[in-house]
């Protein structure tokens, strides 16, 4: 029996940033290259520019931990982006290596790689070996090593190591410890030892082909390093460290992807599980004691402690140059950013054997009896916080909601694209690839995402035709706005006032009546027709239709308030324009 005890030595208390590495992948094909050059790059080691969309005589700057370019080796990845986190999980910290990012943008080759260049997955566990064995005889402490191995997949936890076995349970104690109980764990002492679970098992997992990617991964596999080091002396303390290493499953655009039947089912739980990453994300920047949707996906739920304070966590966004990407490369960079403000609050997981068991273990009893399962006992002050520390592994998810809110633009963007100008020349976006060479003013402002437009000359490049359609939709949306203010101040009413204060001026029946006409919007409106609600603009609209593609319908109008950005008094705000302007048509 152990109990979990909380350590306060020096590194525990600090806080740790979750790191976010971008990488390029080169062009697969060298004609696309040649025709249309790449919509983004890299500018130095840790700065990258994009084609701004809503102006593509700009282009928008961000800048990360890490850029890795189109050249970058699988060594340099890992030297740089993982190495350095590895030696906490053999102090009993967690850490974390997540690769997110578009379909077919390089995460599988990022995190396995191939035997000719192996990725981050081989080369962290022989690292992990590696530390092991350089402080094994020395410092007191004796090491053991497993590993599990998972797949989530239709949201459903699927053992790849046990592949007959059926969804998985995931439960959390009274300590808030995640355990997944029947999980097989295997004990490994080399390398080869992983090696000969590992490979049969990464076949396990699911795989597919998409239009975009021959063999598009259609899970989130999640490999889970354990080290548990006990010391030699009474009292025989016990520490575990959690490696997780995750590729997720690719964010994807159906238009594109060209899924249908299974792969679109299979698509929606990828998206749905890649959205609540984004939400937990979106928490956890928030800073406030706001719930964190761990529970929504399993995804998130899972890699909770690597997401919530306890993990030191690295996120490599992989993107893809061509022009085709560019929506989703975009977002995977917004979302990217975003990760960057996550901070982590690290700290020891260690056990202390109770002194009735003062015999000293054999390295193989520990070995086969110590880790079975997830832990069973932990109790520490910090961890119960740990749903409201920000961590890493999620930056995915809060992509899910930009992926949304952008494959909506994209859709408006590529049918603007895809229609000949009225001149009659073809949309010339995809021809401005070298656009990014352009003159660069030094009046650069960085805004909370890190991301900055640097406006580009005007007299190398006119505005696209189509770009400025969408800007002169967002004006029509300012103006639709302030006519809605204009109506609310009319009747008298403020922001703030109570619904039964203006509702109680109207006719309970004409209110009733608007409300089923604005729900009837809600649910069967086009972006068009809810950019024709009062105070719903073109994001809104978009957010709505996000929404309603991940939930099916709003029951009634109060729904709106879980679509996001919709505060309680936003929503009395809506309800009350809307409402007048319906009873006076
Ligand atoms: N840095 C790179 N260098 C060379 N080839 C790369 C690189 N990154 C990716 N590729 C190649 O691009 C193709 C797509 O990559 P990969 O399968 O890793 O994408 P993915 O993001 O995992 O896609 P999905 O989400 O659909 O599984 C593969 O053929 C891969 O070998």
């Amino acid at each position: 029996m152990a109990t979990r005890v909380a350590v306060s030595d020096g590194g525990n208390k600090k806080t740790s940033r979750v790191r976010v590495a971008v990488r390029l992948r080169p062009y697969m094909n060298k004609e696309d290259e040649k025709s249309e050059g790449p919509c983004v790059r890299g500018l130095d080691s840790q700065n990258l520019e994009i084609i701004n969309w809503r102006n593509a005589t700009e282009t928008v700057k961000y800048h990360f931990d890490v850029f890795h370019g189109e050249q970058t080796t699988q060594q340099e990845v890992f030297l740089s982006s993982v190495k350095p986190i590895l030696p906490h999980i053999l102090n009993g910290q967690n850490a974390s290596v997540f690769a997110y990012g578009p379909t077919g943008a390089g995460k599988t080759h990022t995190m396995l790689g191939s035997s000719e260049q192996p990725g981050v997955i081989p080369r962290a566990v022989r690292e992990v070996f590696k530390l092991v064995k350089a402080k094994d005889e020395s410092d007191g402490w004796d090491y053991s090593i497993g590993m599990s191995y998972l797949e989530i997949y239709n949201e459903k936890v699927l053992d790849l190591l046990s592949p007959n076995s059926h969804d998985l349970p995931i439960r959390e104690d009274k300590d808030k410890n995640i355990l997944i109980p029947g999980l097989t764990h295997m004990n490994i002492t080399n390398f080869a030892d992983f090696d000969k679970h590992f490979v049969p098992a990464t076949l396990n997992r699911t795989t597919a082909s998409t239009k975009l990617n021959q063999r598009s991964s259609r899970s989130h596999a999640i490999l889970l390093i354990k080290v548990v080091r006990t010391q030699q002396q009474l009292p025989h303390r016990q520490q575990t460290g959690k490696l997780y290493l995750v590729d997720l499953a690719g964010s994807e655009d159906n238009r594109r992807t060209g899924n249908q039947g299974i792969r679109l089912k299979e698509s929606g739980a990828i998206n749905l599980s890649l959205f609540t990453l984004s939400k937990v994300v979106d928490s956890l920047n928030s800073g406030t004691s706001v719930r964190v949707p761990y529970r929504d996906s399993k995804l998130t739920r899972l890699l909770q402690d690597s997401l919530g304070g306890s993990a030191h966590s690295v996120m490599i966004t992989n993107i893809a140059p061509e022009y085709k990407y560019y929506f989703d490369t975009f977002s995977a960079l917004n979302f990217a950013a975003k990760s960057k403000l996550i901070v982590n609050k690290p700290f020891t997981r260690e056990t202390v054997a109770v002194p009735v068991l003062p015999v000293k273990r054999s390295r193989e009893e520990r070995e086969t009896g110590g880790s079975g399962t997830e832990p069973q006992k932990k109790k520490h002050k910090e961890e119960k916080k740990s749903e409201h520390d920000g961590s890493s592994l999620i930056i995915c998810l809060e992509l899910k909601e930009k992926q949304r809110e952008l494959e909506s633009k994209a859709m408006l963007f590529s049918q603007l694209a895809g229609e000949k100008s009225i001149t009659g020349q073809e949309p010339d976006f995809e021809n401005k690839t070298t656009a990014l060479r352009r003159k660069q003013s030094d009046a650069t402002k960085p805004n909370k995402q890190q991301a900055v437009v640097q406006p580009l000359q005007v007299s190398q490049r006119q505005p696209l035709q189509q770009l400025l359609v969408v800007k002169k939709q967002s004006v029509c949306v300012k103006k639709k706005e302030e006519t809605c203010s204009d109506l609310i101040e009319s009747l008298g009413g403020k922001e703030n006032n109570t619904k039964s204060a203006w509702e109680s001026q109207l006719d309970q029946s004409m209110v009733d009546q608007s409300k089923q006409k604005i729900l009837q919007i809600l649910n069967t409106g086009c972006l068009k027709e809810l950019k024709s609600l009062q105070q719903i603009g073109d994001k809104k609209a978009k957010l709505i239709l996000g929404w309603r593609e991940i939930h099916g319908h709003f029951t009634k109008v109060e729904d709106l308030i879980q679509v996001e950005g919709m505060t309680e008094k936003r929503f009395s705000s809506f309800m009350k324009a809307n409402i007048v302007s319906a009873m006076g048509k």
